[in-house]
């Protein structure tokens, strides 16, 4: 037997051939994870992925090496569907496949370290002559009746035997020994749980006919299917449960209970009594389209608060009922608990979330409890879409636009593209929902790629938010920050009760200059993006295409001093608010006052229980929050943004924009928002007052069309760093030379290079080449042909060569 694998720390990039021992050969599947023994290296092993496996070898090719053992008790850890997705991510977004395999399976699942053998407690007696009948396998109960739960690599060296795995794979299908991976950080959680002592006569429990609390705990724990109960739940109180140990009639005993993810925020169930009609036609479309049981993507725009949530809970009753699995996809878990804790009321145990926060003993957990069926819903950020499970029929991407879909290391790959990919695979129906849909995803809709579905009326007669405009230039400041408009209608809202966000937008100040006094900015001639200030060169540079200005301290329209290059924070927001509301309490939400475990969840319950009225802070505060008590949105510098040095930057604002004022007026008190801003004659205002996503997106996308941009062309970015600047440069201007005579002209344009955003990171000097491409001529092999050849040429300068496709962020 020959197997075609895929292996870890292996600098060559194709498949390897692996020759397959005869005694192995029975257990393996595609999919499988496995030791691999390379020719060249026979005492390392290493951990690899069957691709196929093949009875007969080409004539004349030699193996790399041999196949050595089976891990994860021979289950395949990769699915036929999810091997393909690697294959996909691997030559589309230009990596290699070992990679994308890695970004596949979470970390626990890739270290053998903490693989440990315990002695089933309960062996089937009869059948153990049949299994054990070697003499290794005889050693290895011995060696375990001896020490009890050691590592596979306890065992093995006590043995002085070498990949057990299989052995132990063999005896663990015949019920005498378990394979478990247990971390030390975090043990399993246990908890008290009272169970009926064994061979209880009814005598003792007769007299319990006068205490029918505790007749009602036997009751139940007799019907219990694990025979025991947790104290409180089924409305049994622990005092009970006491009293009925201390009769000898209970006893307590500590039960491993699964550890899964709480965000920590807590609302009470709503019921939603009824979908309304246009949320009925959404769901008929889609529950069509699941039964069908063909692959079909939609874009639902949805307004905010339109109650797309119910729709997807809905749809997903329908996936479980008829038997298939279902993935969730959300921007950040921390940052939407309200989602995940709607999803988790409707569905409790067959849903399992997802989350970056969780040890690894508990990503472990989850990872088995998806891929044994136990859990049926997979919900969590970008990597959720490579969920191990089988069989699913829907996937749901919530709040698409979200630029934090695509991962910013290799493989750079996008989760809103990857799910659409993998919902083709599964012959899933895949929807991506948005109030404010990325470009990518519309004209794919407009094209007829996706199924467009509007949710255009919030629910229940909520009227959309009001939007004003308060420019800035004309308005009296109260404090440096705030006007006296937005200021009065604070302090209007904290007398009827009411409550109020405030947003500092910091992704904006990203190295561009604002004026002050003017709102100019200024943008590079030839691309149309703001001008990134370089302090070293007191230049103001394009760092899409390289072109500079001096920089001179004064804004070149309106001769002010008095330029914004720096970041002005929440913190300072706040005190001036605390100022002016001396008796508020504020609650502030940014990257300081988040950064520990919970703290997210902590502040937006104060804010969800009213025990504060004015909610101050970052991008973080316009997700997804659904509170109705919120009638006032205001955006502090609404202008913020307009100048990030990338051409997504008026889609990016709009939309966020668009969410925050979203949060506001949700229920039955009408919201209104505020937007403090110096270029208020900005095109993008006036739809946004409007509330005209459209007639936004139909603007933009005569720009994006003169300019080449995406959606209208594929962009591909390559970066070259070195601590050296002359090898990034010249490495970078070698890979143009290359470009220019591989692609045809018209194909494709060719920018560059010329330094990155941020032009030095970490001591290393950045030099990027920017490809829009027609179509996507660009084979994937040339590409990783170019990087290596062209890594190797500058290997002594530490040359790295990064590949992002589809890039969503130029900095
Ligand atoms: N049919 C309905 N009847 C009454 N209330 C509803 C109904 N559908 C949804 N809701 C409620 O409306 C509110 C908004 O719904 P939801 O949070 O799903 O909006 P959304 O479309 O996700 O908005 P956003 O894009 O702003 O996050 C929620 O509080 C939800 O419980
Ligand atoms: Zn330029």
């Amino acid at each position: 037997m020959n197997a075609y694998i895929y292996a870890e720390n292996y600098l060559r990039d194709e498949l390897l051939l692996a020759d397959v021992p005869e005694e192995l050969a029975e257990e393996l599947q595609p999919g499988c994870q496995v030791l691999f023994s390379p020719a060249s290296n026979r005492r390392k092993n290493v951990i690899a992925y069957i691709l196929r496996l093949e009875k007969s070898r080409p004539a004349g090719l030699m193996a790399d090496g041999t196949l050595v053992d089976v891990l994860n008790s021979a289950h395949p850890v990769l699915t036929t569907v999810t091997m393909k997705l690697a294959l996909w991510i691997a030559e589309y977004y230009i990596s290699r496949p070992i990679e994308a395999i890695n970004a596949l399976l979470p970390a626990p699942l890739k270290t053998t370290v903490q693989d440990f053998v315990e002695l089933c407690e309960f062996q089937l007696q009869s059948g153990t002559e049949k299994i054990v009948t070697t003499t290794l396998r005889k050693k290895i109960l011995r060696a375990l009746q001896e020490s009890n739960k050691p590592t596979v690599r306890q065992l093995e060296r006590k043995l002085g035997k070498h990949n057990l795995y299989r052995t132990l794979t063999v005896m663990e299908r015949g019920g005498l020994v378990q394979l478990k991976k247990k971390f030390p950080q975090s043990g399993p959680k246990t908890r008290t749980a009272y169970r009926l002592r064994p061979n209880l006569s009814d005598e003792v429990t007769e007299p319990l006919k006068r205490a029918p609390r505790q007749a009602e705990a036997v009751e139940k724990m007799r019907q219990s299917p694990h025979a025991s109960l947790f104290a409180q739940d089924n409305g049994i109180a622990r005092q009970t449960l006491e009293s009925l140990v201390k009769k000898g009639i209970a006893e307590k005993i500590r039960v491993e209970i699964q550890s899964s993810f709480s965000t920590g925020f807590t609302e009470p169930k709503k019921i939603i009594e009824q979908l309304s009609s246009a949320q009925h036609h959404v769901l008929k479309e889609l529950s069509d389209a699941f039964h069908s049981g063909s692959f079909t993507p939609f874009l639902l725009h949805g307004v905010t608060g339109s109650g797309k949530t119910i729709v997807y809970i809905e749809l997903l009753k329908q996936v479980l009922e008829s038997g298939r699995n279902a993935i969730v996809l959300v921007p950040e878990i921390s940052l939407t608990p309200q989602t995940a804790s709607r999803f988790r009321q409707h569905f409790g145990d067959d849903i399992q979330i997802l989350h970056s926060a969780m040890s690894n003993q508990e990503k472990y957990d989850a990872w088995q409890n998806l891929r044994n069926g136990k859990a049926r819903i997979a919900l969590g950020a970008r990597s959720t879409i490579f969920a191990p499970l089988c069989n699913v029929g829907a996937i749901i991407v919530d709040e698409e636009h979200d630029a934090a879909y695509k991962q910013d290391r290799t493989p750079r790959y996008h989760g809103r593209d990857t799910a659409v990919m993998r919902a083709k695979l599964e012959q899933a129906i895949c929807v991506l929902g948005s109030a404010t849909p990325s470009f990518e995803s519309y004209s794919n809709a407009e094209k007829g790629k996706y199924r467009l579905l509007r949710l255009p009326d919030r629910v229940d007669n909520a009227a959309m938010p009001a939007m004003k405009l308060v420019p800035m230039l004309e308005n009296r400041r109260i404090t440096p920050s705030l006007s006296e408009v937005l200021y009065l209608q604070i302090k209007e809202r904290l007398k009827r009760d009411e409550q109020v966000i405030l947003l500092q937008n910091r992704r904006g100040f990203a190295g561009s200059v604002l004026c002050m006094e003017c709102g100019h900015i200024t943008m590079c001639k030839h691309c149309n993006v703001p001008m990134v200030y370089h302090a070293s060169s007191r230049q103001q540079r394009c760092h899409y295409c390289g072109h500079a200005v001096a920089f001179s301290g004064n804004c070149p329209k309106c001769s002010s001093a008095n330029l914004l290059y720096k970041s002005s924070g929440t913190e300072r927001i706040a005190e001036e608010l605390r100022e002016l509301f001396p008796e508020e309490k504020i609650l502030r939400m940014d990257v300081d006052t988040t950064n520990t475990k919970g703290s997210h969840a902590i502040i937006l319950n104060a804010f969800h229980k009213k025990q504060a009225r004015i909610l101050l802070g970052t991008q973080m505060v316009a997700k997804g929050l659904d509170f109705p008590d919120v009638s006032l949105v205001g955006v502090l510098m609404a202008d913020i943004g307009l100048n990030i040095p990338d051409f997504r930057s008026g889609e990016r604002l709009f939309s966020l924009l668009m969410q925050v004022a979203g949060r506001a007026g949700r229920a039955a008190i009408p919201g209104e928002v505020y937007l403090q801003a110096y270029n208020t004659d900005n095109p993008l205002f006036a739809h946004l007052l409007r509330g005209s996503y459209e007639a936004f997106y139909q603007e933009e996308m005569v720009s994006r069309k003169e300019l080449h941009y995406p959606p209208f062309t594929r962009m591909v970015v390559i970066e070259f760093t070195s601590p050296d600047e002359t090898a990034a440069e010249k490495a970078a201007s070698a890979c143009v030379d290359h470009l220019r005579s591989y692609l045809k002209r018209d194909s494709c344009h060719i920018l560059g290079p010329a330094p990155a955003g941020i032009s030095r990171m970490k001591g290393r000097f950045r030099y990027q080449v920017l490809l829009k491409l027609q179509s996507r001529p660009l084979a994937a092999d040339y590409l990783k042909h170019l990087q290596y050849s062209l890594m190797n040429t500058w290997k002594k300068h530490h040359l790295s060569m990064i590949i992002d496709v589809d890039p969503q962020s130029l900095m």
